[in-house]
């Protein structure tokens, strides 16, 4: 039988293993510093932050990550790397197979890019690398940092050809980019798993010379069944672990020992991969202050109202739940709809209300992502914005409605706190109702948090 189970929360889920396989016991390091055995088992490094980090990001990347590259990373002010870039480096440089596991902002995208700049040849017309990410949203940002890397520089010899960067997103000009992927294939495809699987179906281009694949989000991606299917041949048809890297990125990886394991027996990844786990005991940054207020559904508009008034936030994010088909089919205005008009008549500080969701057309969508990027507002949401988008002037996050689950409050909760450098205290709120509190409570057991009650002040 050949089961493809959706995961679900860290407590009682399932990756989509193949039936009743027996998965064996694995070696397990606890190590403070990196040390990567030598024997090809797979091995768990999990990592906490008191060990000590090399001095600068140029220390850790020692002489594999060409000149230029790391010039730009340090001009975009990645001069000293955070502890998961500090304790994965050394391991994703070795070109090793790993599963890289450590808490939203921290850092993981500049990780694995720069695992990719040092394996890609920027001479050869060929897809060398490739990232797959969930959400179109999270595929433009990923994009945007790549090319930022590989941008042309002054010192750049004129001989030497930059290195290309795709963008192969829902929704995107997919004529064109056959055409482009024809003519001279980029060194990097930023995709996301519906356009990638049409064109490698219709042989539009072939994985031949793939060095490096990057699955982001990754327990996000095993959502859908539709999505398990094309990820496996991706993994194991597509393209071959003998001449790849394999890397899996998330904050979140349900079960991650089984998944491993998983990787392992259904050659996704080579036997000696690695599972990079770094502050595995505190699933969310400590610098974050969580919060709730009791209110009833009919006047949480007004709690919301008050609450953002009483904090001022710089930027902020209120995630809203996605409507039901019911509510749908019955015509009634969507929450995210009746939020935004609401804040737009009510609130009066100064913050533009903006709107992100999935039933907005594309280039809508696109647009919302390109305002909020440039000034700070309140950014209205669905879960659409709850994976990997990363605005580091958020200081504020709002559950207008519960998410269902812990994975869902961790991911929407780490839209703030993006600046992993500083020890600013970053505020969760979650407005619920008096039954409400049992299922929060479940949430702050299963990530290890602690949530306080704040009282609404009446206006
Ligand atoms: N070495 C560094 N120095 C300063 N800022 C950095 C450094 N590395 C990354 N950042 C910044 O930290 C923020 C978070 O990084 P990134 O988006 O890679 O996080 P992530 O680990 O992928 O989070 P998520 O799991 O939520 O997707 C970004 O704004 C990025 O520019």
């Amino acid at each position: 039988m050949n089961s493809l189970l959706p995961i679900v929360a860290p407590s009682g889920g399932t990756w989509p293993f193949s039936g009743n396989k027996t998965l064996h016991l694995l070696p397990f390091f606890f190590t403070p510093r990196i040390k990567i055995p030598k024997s090809r088992t797979n091995t768990f490094l999990r990592v906490d932050s008191s060990s000590s980090s090399p001095a600068t990001l140029r220390d850790v990347c020692n002489g594999r990550v060409p000149d230029h590259i790391l010039q730009k990373a340090e001009e975009a002010g990645f001069t000293i790397p955070t502890d998961v870039q500090a304790k994965s480096l050394p391991i994703l440089l070795s070109q090793r197979d790993c599963i890289l596991h450590a808490q939203t902002g921290s850092g993981k995208t500049l990780a694995y890019l720069l695992s990719i700049f040092s394996a890609v040849n920027f001479q050869s017309s060929a897809v060398q690398a490739l990232i797959v990410v969930p959400t179109r949203e999270l595929g433009i940002q990923v994009t945007k940092v790549a090319r930022k890397l590989a941008a042309k520089s002054g010192g750049l010899d004129t001989v030497q050809k930059t290195c290309t960067v795709m963008a192969l997103l829902d929704g995107g000009m997919l004529k064109r980019h056959k055409s482009w992927l024809k003519a001279e294939p980029p060194a990097i495809v930023v995709a996301t798993i519906g356009s990638l699987y049409k064109m490698l179906e219709k042989r539009i281009f072939k994985l031949e010379a793939l060095k490096v694949l990057v699955i982001d989000e990754v327990d996000f991606m095993f959502y859908s069944s539709k999505q398990v299917h094309s990820l496996r041949k991706l993994l194991t048809s597509y393209s071959t672990i003998k001449t790849r890297q394999t890397i899996f990125a998330s904050a979140s990886i349900p079960q991650h020992n089984h998944f491993l394991s998983e990787c392992i027996q259904q050659k996704w990844t080579k036997s000696d991969a690695v599972h990079i786990h770094v502050n595995p005991v505190t699933p969310l940054p400590s610098n974050f202050k969580h919060n709730f207020l009791i209110s009833k559904k009919c006047q949480r508009l007004h709690t919301l109202l008050s609450i953002l008034h009483k904090n001022k936030p710089r930027s902020a994010i209120i995630f809203v739940g996605d409507q039901s088909e019911r509510s749908k089919r019955a015509g009634e205005t969507p929450s995210t709809t009746l939020v935004v008009e609401f804040l737009k008549s009510n609130y009066k500080q100064g913050l533009e209300i903006l709107l992100l969701e999935e039933d907005m057309n594309f280039n809508a969508r696109v647009n919302s992502l390109l305002e909020v990027r440039q000034r700070c507002c309140i950014l209205v949401a669905t879960d659409i914005a709850g994976r990997g988008v990363d605005l580091p002037e958020t200081s504020h996050i709002y559950n207008f409605d519960l998410p269902k689950t812990a994975i869902e409050y961790l991911h929407r909760s780490g839209r703030t706190g993006r600046k992993p450098f500083s020890d600013e205290i970053y505020t969760v709120t979650s407005l619920i109702t008096q039954d409400e509190r049992f299922v929060l409570q479940k949430f702050e057991n299963e990530l290890m948090f602690q949530c306080e009650e704040q009282e609404e002040e009446i206006e």
